[in-house]
């Protein structure tokens, strides 16, 4: 009964009273199609196959009233007309409570689709950097998906419920030894039957685990597809997806085998109980025409129910797992919100005068174990100068950056902006005067034109090719045959790495940030172009602060400051040449090994 509560409770939610004006719909159609068959009493008694006259039970006492009715009105005729006018009623009322039963369930998906996708947008970066990509979208779509057709279902098991109950009260009335019986059967065999339950929802919750596993190996396919190709994987791949495509049709096998198994056992049931009572009554009650026709009439209307609320139980059992986990992704990720509301429209890019500081700042990855990704961080840099941060592979350089950026916050320490904290309520705000160029930078697969216009949508074709020039970009973009209007594929599979790295660097400059961060921005650039890029920052300089994190330390000649991380703590600071000269730094070492590589 668990699920069934945690389902409606989930329903409610969404569609509040609108939930209960269905069910009450329900209940009309279900006392139309009660009425509809009673109608049947007279019309069978006309037939002359059944007189219902003379016997003495409520059953036939009822029933022979029934019969007596058109008599009063004008015989066969009218029972037929209002049979048929019923049957309408019932049906329109059907036809109704069928088309809002589906705007519950796709409108219940919809709130559910559009609640998370806010609430993803809304998670702050601690909330991704946790979970494999591949198990949000799974349960993004085809968990939701799940729900949604598990909504349906619920809502016909509720319809069943209901019209199991009215017609148990109306059978009750008939005949009460009958109800009891049937009652009493389907309650036993439920006890039976909970074993079926408990498995689907087992089932439930490995279809949603073998769907995630699918989705996560079929991402790590595409995107390493290259490696896999360069390193002959093929054929692992391939055993992986047979081992988990087996899996996947022994899933639904078992699921298939499991319900019609309970369905079996129910019709089995079902004809057995019907002999025995059919038996018990003749021999035992000597049963009268009115009193059989009854027993006919309950097992065949009731029991049809009773096997139709046990499948629909082992399938919203095994729903319930997928709906277990959408919810879980929508507290979480609610949990982890970072941006109450993100109107950015109003909000205006923060105006750093003075500069920016990381203050005693102290970070770990897993607050668990003592292992500080930044260590006792004081570091300042001043508005509109060029700062660099160096220091081996590990040293916390990025882990700087996104502390900076607000993506991770300090466990102690904090990051102050002309003097003032970093908090929820500016991060808007700072983050609109950044631009950032990630390592790994991202581009959307559709035109360069969009891919620029996306973080300026009133650029003007001047400043758009201005962007380009800067970024050493336009030469390339002009030979291309669509120029602006080219499509550059997947993440901009059809550039080159330096390419790519260029016109990330435009669509960043694009948006004339007061804060630029280059996260090895440059590294896939040949010298050619790198000498380039570094001409434009340096026209850059002066105009905005500028935080370049270098491998090569070359392209950081002109910084006015140099940060040397390592092991997550400051362990050098000042003017470039300062530090080349302080024989025994860091510095000095990491310049003196790259300058033998070029040697
Ligand atoms: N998401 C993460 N979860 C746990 N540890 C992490 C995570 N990201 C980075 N780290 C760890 O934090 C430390 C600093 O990493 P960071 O990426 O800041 O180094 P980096 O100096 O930018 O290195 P690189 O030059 O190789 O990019 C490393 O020891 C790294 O293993």
């Amino acid at each position: 009964m668990k699920p069934v509560l945690f389902f409606f409770k989930q329903l409610y939610d969404y569609a509040g009273n609108k939930l209960y004006i269905n069910l009450l719909g329900m209940v009309l159609i279900s006392l139309l199609d009660g009425i509809g068959l009673l109608l049947l009493i007279p019309v069978i008694s006309y037939s002359g196959i059944v007189n219902f006259d003379g016997e003495n039970s409520t059953a036939s006492r009822v029933l022979s009233y029934i019969q007596q009715i058109p008599e009063a009105f004008g015989g066969l005729t009218f029972i037929l007309i209002l049979f048929v006018i019923i049957n309408i009623a019932q049906n329109l009322f059907q036809r109704y409570v069928t088309i809002e039963n589906v705007k519950i369930q796709h409108g219940f998906a919809r709130s559910l689709r559009l609640d998370i996708y806010k609430d993803l947008l809304q998670a702050n970066w601690a909330f991704y950097v946790k979970r494999r990509k591949s198990d949000i979208i799974n349960t993004f779509t085809a968990e939701l998906g799940r729900v949604s057709a598990g909504t349906n279902t619920f809502l016909q098991f509720i319809t069943s419920i209901i019209f199991t109950k009215i017609q148990v009260v109306i059978a009750f009335f008939l005949s009460p030894k009958i109800t009891m019986f049937v009652l009493l059967s389907g309650f036993f065999l439920s006890i039976f039957s909970r074993g079926f339950i408990k498995r689907s929802r087992l089932l439930g919750s490995r279809t949603s685990e073998i769907g995630q596993s699918l989705l996560a190996g079929i991402t790590d396919n595409f995107n390493g597809m290259k490696e896999i190709k360069s390193n002959t994987l093929e054929t692992s791949r391939m055993d992986w997806f047979q081992s988990i495509s087996q899996r996947m049709y022994d899933e639904q096998m078992e699921y298939t085998t499991l319900k019609t198994a309970s369905q079996f056992y129910y019709k089995i049931a079902s004809a057995f109980l019907i002999a025995i009572f059919i038996f018990l009554s003749v021999n035992l009650f000597n049963a009268q025409a009115a009193q059989l026709m009854l027993i006919i009439i309950i097992f065949t209307r009731l029991w049809p129910r009773v096997t139709g609320i046990q499948a629909s139980l082992e399938q919203i059992a095994a729903t319930i797992p997928a709906l277990k986990s959408v919810i879980n992704l929508k507290n979480e990720s609610r949990a982890a919100r970072e941006l109450e509301e993100f109107g950015t429209k109003n909000i205006k890019p923060m105006d750093i005068k003075l500069g920016i500081e990381c203050k005693n700042v102290f970070f770990r990855y897993n607050t668990k174990e003592n292992i500080y990704a930044l260590k006792e961080v004081n570091v300042y840099f001043p508005a509109n100068c060029m700062a660099a941060v160096v220091g081996k592979s590990g040293a916390g350089k990025s882990t700087l950056i996104d502390l900076l950026m607000g993506l991770n916050h300090p466990e102690k320490g904090g990051i102050l902006l002309d003097g003032t904290q970093l908090t929820k309520d500016n991060l808007q705000s700072w983050r609109r005067s950044i631009s950032y160029v990630p390592q790994d930078p991202f581009l959307f697969n559709t035109t360069i034109r969009e891919n620029l216009s996306l973080i300026q949508p009133e650029a003007t074709e001047e400043q758009l090719w201005e962007a380009l020039k800067f970024a050493a970009a336009d030469d390339f973009v002009k030979q291309l045959p669509k120029g602006l209007d080219s499509f550059i594929g997947d993440r901009g599979i059809r550039l080159s790495g330096g390419e790519r790295q260029r016109l990330v660097l435009a669509r960043a400059i694009l948006r004339k940030p007061s804060i630029l961060v280059l996260d090895e921005a440059t590294s896939a650039l040949d010298t050619e172009n790198e000498t380039k890029i570094q001409k434009a920052l340096e026209r850059l300089k002066g105009k905005m602060t500028i935080i370049i994190i270098a491998h090569r330390l070359s392209t950081i000649r002109n910084a006015d400051q140099v940060i040397v991380l390592n092991r997550g703590e400051i362990i050098q600071k000042g003017e470039f040449k300062q530090l080349a000269n302080e024989q025994r730094g860091m510095f000095n070492n990491l310049l003196k090994k790259q300058m033998e590589i070029s040697l």
